[in-house]
């Protein structure tokens, strides 16, 4: 296999790093910058700060306070268009994934002139992304360090995925005083993503001792930092945890993920389960599905989880199993799925939909479409049934 490893974004990060904001976006030679928020995102006094310090540094600065959880196809659309009118040079995010991801679907439209539900799947545009600053404040979903945007289409309902090498922001800047007012329960679901994304690129058919490398350096630092980061006011912590969910994204943007963002899909579209739970619930089982596969894979896991491998792999996954279980618990993340959440009758149904889109560990012979971004190359072949039997371990 040749592999490709591509990983453009500058990286600023540590206490303090988004005083290096106006000097960042200068280099970028962004001087009319749009910034994007949401209204939590506005109230907090960093957000004010950095915009003050934009205007201080003569930035000719418009806003756009108004993001959704998820970013939505009317907001990147309507607001690239204002872009385009007011001849705005650059855009900087600060905000969590839904904010990124509307600000780099705004970077992608503005300068191609069509609507963003025209460009999806892999590099479907020609003219380079409007420089793009990232500021995230959760650490989870990655979004400062990718190429791709997911965005909602409010009127078809379903979630767009687009980007390619000419949509990467240039600057991602990861400073633990943005987590600070972010809620324990949002700080959660976003840390375990993170960590999903660490152990999927981990378990992908497309991993290379690089991704490897920052996958398993990921989860290691995410594990150690997630409960302090979220429990305790520890700003080394935090700095740990936003780190460790850049390095897990930047790990799976080069190996893809795997089967718990696979089966998570369905359960997302159809029964409204928030992505975090769908992915939380399903990686300690995907895991145990894996590691028959990948035994090496599951021993280096267990140590970087600060567990102990076994004598044999079953001990060795039960092992992963109750490490994961423990900090789910400790932060207050459910481990497992409720009836109401996923109803047994509809089981079939979900293993169903999910299963059809994998092409098993093989990247297709043609064009890819938007459904391989999300229906991932895992380790292991995997059958309806397989995926039926997965989700029956998901109760608890
Ligand atoms: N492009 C990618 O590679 C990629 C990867 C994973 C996820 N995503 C996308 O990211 C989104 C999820 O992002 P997320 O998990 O970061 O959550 P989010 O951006 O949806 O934010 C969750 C909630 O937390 C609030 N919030 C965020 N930071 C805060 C702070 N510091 N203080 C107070 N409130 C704060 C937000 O206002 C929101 O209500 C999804 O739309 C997902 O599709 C993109
Ligand atoms: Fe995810």
């Amino acid at each position: 296999m040749i592999a490709n490893f591509y990983m453009p974004t500058r990286l600023v990060h540590g206490p303090g790093a988004l005083s290096r904001l106006p000097e960042l976006v200068r280099a970028n030679r962004i001087n009319r910058p749009l910034v994007v928020s949401d209204p939590a995102i506005a109230a907090t006094p960093f957000y004010g700060q950095a915009l003050a310090a934009l205007k201080e540094a003569g930035c000719d600065v418009a806003t756009f306070e108004e993001c959704w959880i998820d970013a939505r196809l009317s907001h990147v659309d309507a607001q690239a268009e204002r872009v385009r009118r007011e001849d705005r040079d650059g855009i900087v995010s600060i905000g969590g994934g839904s904010v990124m991801c509307t600000g780099k679907g705004i970077a992608i439209v503005a300068p191609n002139g069509r609507s963003f539900a025209d460009m999806t799947g892999v590099a479907n545009f020609s003219a380079p992304a409007l420089p793009m600053i990232m500021v995230p404040t959760t650490a989870g979903s990655g979004s400062e360090v990718s190429q791709f945007t997911l965005v909602k289409d409010e009127t078809s309902h379903r979630k767009l995925v687009g980007g390619g090498p000419l949509s990467f922001p240039q600057v991602a800047i990861l400073d633990p005083v943005t987590l600070e007012t972010l809620p324990a329960r949002a700080a959660a679901a976003s840390a375990v993503d993170a960590l999903t994304h660490a152990v999927e690129a981990l378990f992908s058919s497309l991993a290379t001792p690089l991704t490897d490398a920052l996958a398993l350096e990921a989860v290691r630092l995410q594990a150690g930092s997630m409960r302090r980061s979220i429990l305790s006011d520890d700003m080394a912590a935090r700095a740990d945890n936003l780190l460790a969910s850049a390095i897990a994204n930047i790990a799976c943007g080069n190996s893809r993920l795997g089967l718990a963002h696979t089966l998570s899909l369905p359960l997302e579209a159809r029964l409204d389960l928030p992505h975090a739970i769908g992915v939380g619930v399903l990686i300690p089982r995907i895991v145990a599905f894996n590691a028959p596969v990948a035994p090496a894979k599951a021993e280096k896991l267990a140590v970087v989880l600060g567990a102990r491998p076994g004598v044999d792999l079953a001990e060795t996954v039960a092992a992963i199993r109750a490490a994961l279980f423990a900090l789910f618990d400790d932060i207050g993340f459910p481990t497992a799925f409720s009836p109401e959440q996923l109803p047994r009758e509809r089981l079939a149904e979900m293993a169903e939909a999910a299963i059809p889109g994998l092409y098993g560990g093989a990247m297709p012979d043609r064009a890819v479409r938007d459904s391989d971004l999300i229906h991932q190359p895992g380790v292991r072949r995997t059958s309806v049934a397989q995926a039926r039997a997965i989700f029956e371990q998901c109760y608890g």
